[in-house]
């Protein structure tokens, strides 16, 4: 009777001890959503692609005490890079870029689900960088169906990623990570949209014109030189007519590339309408200027474009060269608008004289500065 009233006691014990077990791991769970819905409302807000990264990039790790978080993303275009480098964004370590789907597949295979268990150097390879986790959970994002990325958890615990745990939470994580990603990549290409020249994909006038501003106003601030090109493409009218408009349109698309590969990160280019472009190139002198400006019409007078029937078709630029301090010098309280507007006043002036100089020249800055 006795040892049956002590086992009962002993089974109590084991009960009871289950029991506070049993409710701490229901406090750290709720702990634990609440944490996960703090980030979930803050991945939901990011107004770019670049917050929502770093949310997922830097905030995870403490928030849950993961030891690393990398993050996959697909990027076939090349829009994501785009879009991190326009926004200055220095590389992410632990964001890797794809241009290529296998890598992906193989880590999924055909139906990709989240995937933990301790970490294999084999299969998983260098995905958490120098860190070498013990155990890893796998996420893959969908879209539609469609693998867009993968987001990594390792943890130097070996138990803390059990390919028998529940992943309820990891897979909405997963959903709502890949629906914040296309939305703000939704969003960055309305924002790009406004901005950017269609035809050509380089920026367009509104931009230039608002850009243009903020250049002088640093230009000014920290003593440093701004150039500004007018570049037009000649005879234009000519290869519309004897080529057609698409191969016009073709010759703008081409134009804008070889112009926007021969300017470093900070210089703007943009199309300020027909076949005309501008470029700001802050702290360029006018002699490295120049030299930027002549490389620009050599590039673009090599390149021959494709036209119908095997053919190609030769196209040449004029350009003209202003400096910021030739028409700031003596008007330090002119307003920004004001001074962008004779800036690029007198590019286009010094264009007008490369034209009338023979075409397919650099001409500036200053009146009558015939360089090339
Ligand atoms: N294909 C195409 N043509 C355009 C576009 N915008 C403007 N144009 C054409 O560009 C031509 C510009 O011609 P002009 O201003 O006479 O200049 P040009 O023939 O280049 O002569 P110069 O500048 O003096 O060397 C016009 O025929 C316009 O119709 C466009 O988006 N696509």
């Amino acid at each position: 009777m006795r040892t049956e009233l002590e086992g009962l006691a002993a089974e109590n014990l084991a009960l009871r001890g289950q029991l506070d077990a049993l409710l701490r791991e229901a406090r750290a769970n709720e702990d634990k959503l609440r944490r996960f819905e703090g980030l979930e409302h803050r991945l939901i807000g990011a107004g770019s692609v670049v917050e929502l990264v770093k949310l997922l990039l830097c905030d995870y790790k403490p928030a849950f005490g993961i030891d690393s978080v990398t993050l996959s993303l697909l990027d076939r275009e090349l829009e994501l890079s785009r879009l991190l480098k326009t926004q200055g964004e220095p590389e992410l370590e632990a964001l890797r870029l794809l241009p290529l789907g296998d890598e992906l597949e193989a880590l999924y295979g055909m139906t990709p689900r989240p995937w933990l268990g301790p970490f294999d150097a084999r299969r998983h390879g260098d995905l958490f960088g120098a860190v070498r986790p013990r155990s890893v959970a796998l996420l893959p994002l969908l879209r539609r169906g469609e693998l867009i990325g993968s987001l990594h958890f390792g943890s130097l615990d070996a138990q803390r990623y059990d390919a028998q745990a529940g992943t309820q939470f990891l897979e909405r994580l997963a959903a709502i990570v890949a629906v914040c990603l296309e939305s703000v990549l939704n969003q960055e290409r309305l924002k790009l949209a406004g901005l950017t020249d269609m035809l050509t994909g380089v920026h367009n006038r509104r931009y230039f014109e608002h850009r243009c501003q903020i250049e002088i106003a640093q230009a000014r601030r920290h003593h440093h030189a701004l150039a500004c090109l007018f570049l037009d493409v000649d005879f234009f009218k000519r290869i519309n007519d004897s080529h057609g408009h698409a191969r016009g349109d073709l010759v703008l698309r081409t134009v804008g590339l070889l112009i926007q590969a021969q300017l470093r990160a900070g210089d703007t280019v943009a199309r300020w309408g027909g076949e005309e472009f501008v470029v700001l190139l802050p702290r360029a002198a006018a002699a490295a200027a120049r030299d930027i400006a002549e490389r620009i019409r050599q590039r673009i007078a090599v390149q021959q474009v494709p036209a119908a029937a095997g053919q190609v078709l030769n196209i040449t630029a004029s350009i003209g060269l202003a400096m910021l301090e030739e028409v700031d010098g003596s008007a330090a309280d002119a307003t920004l608008p004001a001074v962008a507007e004779r800036l690029v006043a007198a590019a286009d002036a010094a264009l007008y004289r490369a034209k009338q100089g023979g075409r397919n020249l650099v001409v500036g800055p200053g009146i009558g500065a015939l360089i090339s």
